[in-house]
């Protein structure tokens, strides 16, 4: 799905009223009657007292126009308007002399704390004071108010999107109104999937306010967020007379003394997403834990028998290599990364201590072959590319990263973003349970066991974080958020592209 920008939510406002021939305040009667729609559907007339809160521009306008859907239609209704500025803008006041003429329920004017309502926790609480305009830090009266509203406990629907909140910048000091659940207008917005504002946000849905399908499908958005549509659309179904050499062969290396777990789990995972052939390349004292651990796995070893890895040296030709997890930091294996990566001609997927390693001798990512990815959690990252201010300069900087170095980042998170040539892939799958050591290792191995089968390195990256996350929502309905762990992931990643079609062979 899309994720549009706030100007192109304003050219695509523009491109619907031409492409209609209607007047804006149209589309915010429609907009504002498709949501008051979305509430009938769920109150079904039940008594309760609904408080409005607008504010002055469209996304007031859009709340008197729910207002007055719901007045009409008999609920119980106090209309407020925040009075943060002087101005209203034309729309705003259209929808308030629609409102005024068609019913006695005028709005009440807030202009102060003394002007607060009492809010009960049983009351509905529909936010409607700033939507995509919010361009500065709210004044401190309407930030009480947002706290006002967050500390009553009422049920609140954010319309478009949380007030306080802005969708293009971070704030300073930003205090957001938070609400149950975000209705918000044809697109979701990339803030609700960055850490610093997806925190306020509980959950959020689209509504389809019937903007211009010409300019919807021809405009070409930065970030696009990554569902089960995608992630389908990015699968390539197997032949019937295929053979393990069709699906490639991955190589993980990983491990030291202590953290086979990383080597196994990295290995497993490239098997199980599909990985026709998998070698493992670890420390001599890895190979009975491998061989034990995990039958289908080969595994060749450093010819040393140190507890680290000294020498990245093997005699076979794999399709892709993974490398990195639990490799631990000893200046011989930084050494022996160094020796591999001069000679190395394989598509790579980098992890963990090999990102570490990078970090630490700059020097060494200009060896890395075009289309290397890499998988940093958000410390790594900030190894890799220094620190940021908030999460839009984050990005910003990744994707320069990604620019300079021909690579693909994939920034790990709640919502992992995949960055490439200026574009965010933004996933919408998995959970906190997935917070859990190894989760990270079997992302790796996913993702190389894609390559492996063909899959383009970026296409590996954006279907492998969807497969991961998938699989572990799959997993938390045996084992809860607390209960997942690393290794569930990898047994139920065969669900996960099971899950991909699932709805077709339900329908038969
Ligand atoms: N296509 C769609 O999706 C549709 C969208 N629609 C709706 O329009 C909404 C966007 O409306 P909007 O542009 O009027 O902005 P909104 O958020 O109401 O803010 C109002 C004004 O406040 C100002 N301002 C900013 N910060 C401030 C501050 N801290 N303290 C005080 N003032 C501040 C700023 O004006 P400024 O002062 O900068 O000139 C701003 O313009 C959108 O979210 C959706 O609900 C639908 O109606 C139709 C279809
Ligand atoms: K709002």
């Amino acid at each position: 799905m899309k994720i549009l920008s706030k100007e192109q939510i304003y050219a695509a406002d523009k491109a619907t009223e031409q492409a209609e021939h209607i007047p804006s305040f149209n589309l915010m009667e429609r907009a504002g009657g498709y949501a008051y729609h979305y509430l009938h559907q769920r109150l079904q007339n039940q008594p309760v007292n609904i408080k409005i809160f607008c504010g002055t521009g469209n996304n007031g306008g859009d709340g008197l126009v729910i207002a007055r859907n719901l007045i009409e239609n008999g609920y119980s209704v106090v209309t407020y308007i925040v009075n943060y500025s002087e101005s209203r803008s034309t729309d705003f006041l259209n929808a308030l002399s629609v409102l005024k003429n068609s019913t006695k329920n005028w709005p009440q004017l807030i202009k102060s704390e003394n002007d607060f309502p009492e809010i009960q926790p049983e009351d509905l609480i529909v936010d409607c004071i700033f939507g995509i305009g919010l361009n500065r830090p709210a004044d401190s009266w309407v930030q009480k108010l947002f706290n006002h509203i967050n500390e009553s406990r009422a049920y609140v629907l954010a319309i478009d999107v949380p007030s306080g909140m802005a969708i293009d910048q971070l704030l300073k000091d930003e205090v957001v109104l938070k609400p149950t659940v975000v209705l918000t207008f044809q697109t979701p917005k990339l803030v609700f999937f960055l850490p610093q504002g997806g925190k306020h946000i509980n959950s959020w849905e689209v509504l389809d306010i019937g903007l211009d399908r010409n300019y919807l499908n021809s405009v070409e958005t930065k970030a696009q967020l990554i569902g089960k549509a995608e992630a389908k659309q990015m699968y390539k179904p197997r032949s019937k007379f295929s053979h393990k050499g069709t699906y490639g062969h991955s190589l993980i290396i990983a491990g030291s003394y202590g953290k086979m777990g990383a080597a196994i789990l990295s290995g497993k995972a490239a098997l199980s997403s599909g990985s026709g052939l998998v070698t493992a390349y670890t420390t001599r004292q890895g190979m009975p834990i491998m061989q034990s651990a995990a039958p289908e796995i080969m595994v060749v070893t450093d010819r040393h028998n140190g507890d680290f890895l000294e020498e990245i040296k093997f005699d076979l030709q794999p399709d892709v290599i993974g490398i990195g997890p639990g490799l631990g930091m000893a200046k011989t294996t930084q050494d022996a990364l160094k020796n591999f990566l001069k000679q190395n001609e394989s598509q790579l997927v980098l992890d963990a201590d090999a990102l570490n390693m990078l970090s630490e001798n700059n020097d060494l990512l200009e060896l890395l072959p075009q289309f290397s990815v890499l998988t940093p959690h958000p410390k790594e990252l900030e190894r890799l590319i220094g620190s940021w201010s908030d999460d839009f300069e984050k990005l910003k900087k990744a994707e320069a990263f990604s620019d300079k170095y021909k690579c693909i980042l994939v920034l790990k998170d709640a919502h992992t973003i995949v960055v490439f040539e200026g574009k965010y892939y933004v996933n919408n799958t998995g959970n906190p349970g997935m917070a859990t050591g190894g989760s990270g290792d079997v992302l790796t191995g996913i993702i190389t066991g894609l390559i492996a089968q063909q899959y383009d390195p970026l296409s590996a990256s954006i279907f492998g974080v969807y497969l991961h996350g998938r699989a572990g929502d799959i997993a938390i309905n045996h084992t809860g958020y607390e209960g997942l762990t690393a290794g569930m992931i990898v047994e139920f990643l065969g669900q996960a592209y099971l899950d991909l079609f699932a709805q077709e062979s339900e329908k038969k």
